[in-house]
């Protein structure tokens, strides 16, 4: 499968033709997501009875906290919900898992202004903090309390810190922390990777990054013709590059000519002739100044020579004729 890197639009797309166009609801693709996650969760547990807390806002990813938050529950695990926007502010599938939750009567802290001490005391004792918090829908400098609360989450240490589609407070698009975002051991996105993890801020706060199905289909990027780069993966570079036959040998895999260097700058045309051989070249010939040339062939003697005529240690215009 091609794996893409998904900005917000391209999500909030495939996810309204699967709910609109497939049928598949909403709650149902946030019951996958946050089935997914908790799946994700029990297999980086640290030990065997984690102290897990969930760390969920009022948007869909809060929602898919709440999810999460049942599942480890019904998993057996010591798991507790630490809700951190105002109850009233949920609504669609989110509302509707939050409900779900309080219904069950499972495990859950509301914060408030003056909770930060005891929140600060849960996740402390926490093995695993989930980070449900701001998914692709954060907008502008982040509020209090989330930059509070990251910015004591990101001080914690040998916590596993799995973050929810994308760390909150990072943008999918651009990669962009505005002040802030959590820093994730782990982040585990649906569908695809957002495009924000690969780029400006986004490196250093994603962890280690896994793609996860939620019943989203991928043919829908046909289905809606959109443009997305590519990711390079393991599968991509093996599709890409072509089949070696088993009785080959270093006349049918190419010949490349690098053709450059001079006096002062040896190295170039050298580095691109070794990485030519390594990136499965037959044969490599280096067309030098000729005064260059005993050092290059020093440096390269897997290579063949052409050492070229020069003038003041670069190449002459005699050099055309010989090319
Ligand atoms: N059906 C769907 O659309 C699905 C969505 N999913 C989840 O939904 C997420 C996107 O959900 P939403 O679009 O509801 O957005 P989010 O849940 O990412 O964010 C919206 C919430 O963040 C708050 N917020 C935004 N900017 C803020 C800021 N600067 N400072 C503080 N608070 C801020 C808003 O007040 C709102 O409560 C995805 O990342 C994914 O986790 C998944 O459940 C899969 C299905
Ligand atoms: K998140």
């Amino acid at each position: 499968m091609t794996m893409f890197a998904a900005g917000r639009k391209e999500m909030q797309l495939m996810d309204q033709y699967t709910m609109d166009v497939i049928g598949l609801p909403g709650v149902v693709l946030m019951e996958n997501a946050g089935t997914k996650i908790a799946e994700e969760v029990i297999a980086s547990s640290p030990c065997e009875n984690p102290r897990i807390i969930v760390l969920a806002g009022a948007g869909n990813n809060g929602g898919d906290g709440f999810v999460i938050a049942r599942k480890l529950y019904d998993s057996g695990y010591d798991c507790v919900v630490c809700f951190i926007a105002d109850p009233n502010k949920m609504k669609g599938d989110a509302k509707v898992h939050f409900d779900v939750y309080n219904k069950r009567g499972l495990p859950i802290w509301y914060f408030h202004n003056n909770s930060s001490r005891k929140l600060h005391n849960l996740l402390s004792e926490a093995d695993i903090i989930v980070d449900a918090m701001l998914g692709t829908g954060v907008n502008g400098p982040l509020r209090e309390p989330v930059s509070e609360i990251i910015s004591f989450v990101n001080r914690l240490k040998s916590k596993i810190i799995m973050s929810v589609d994308i760390p909150s407070g990072l943008n999918s698009d651009t990669g962009k922390a505005v002040g802030m975002a959590v820093k994730a051991s782990k982040t585990v996105s649906f569908v695809y990777p957002k495009k924000g993890f690969f780029l400006l801020d986004g490196p250093k706060y994603i962890g280690e990054w896994k793609a996860v199905d939620i019943s989203v289909p991928t043919s829908i990027v046909e289905n809606l013709d959109l443009q997305m780069p590519k990711v390079i993966t393991e599968p991509l570079v093996k599709d890409v590059i072509p089949k070696r036959p088993i009785d080959g040998h270093k006349g049918t895999f190419g010949h490349v000519l690098v053709l450059g260097g001079s006096r002062p700058y040896v190295g170039a045309p050298l580095f691109t002739a070794k990485s030519s051989l390594l990136s499965g070249a037959g044969l490599v010939t280096l067309a030098v100044p000729e005064s260059i040339y005993p050092m290059a062939a020093s440096q390269m003697p897997q290579a063949l020579f052409f050492p070229l005529p020069e003038k003041n240690g670069q190449f002459s215009e005699h050099s055309l004729d010989e090319i």
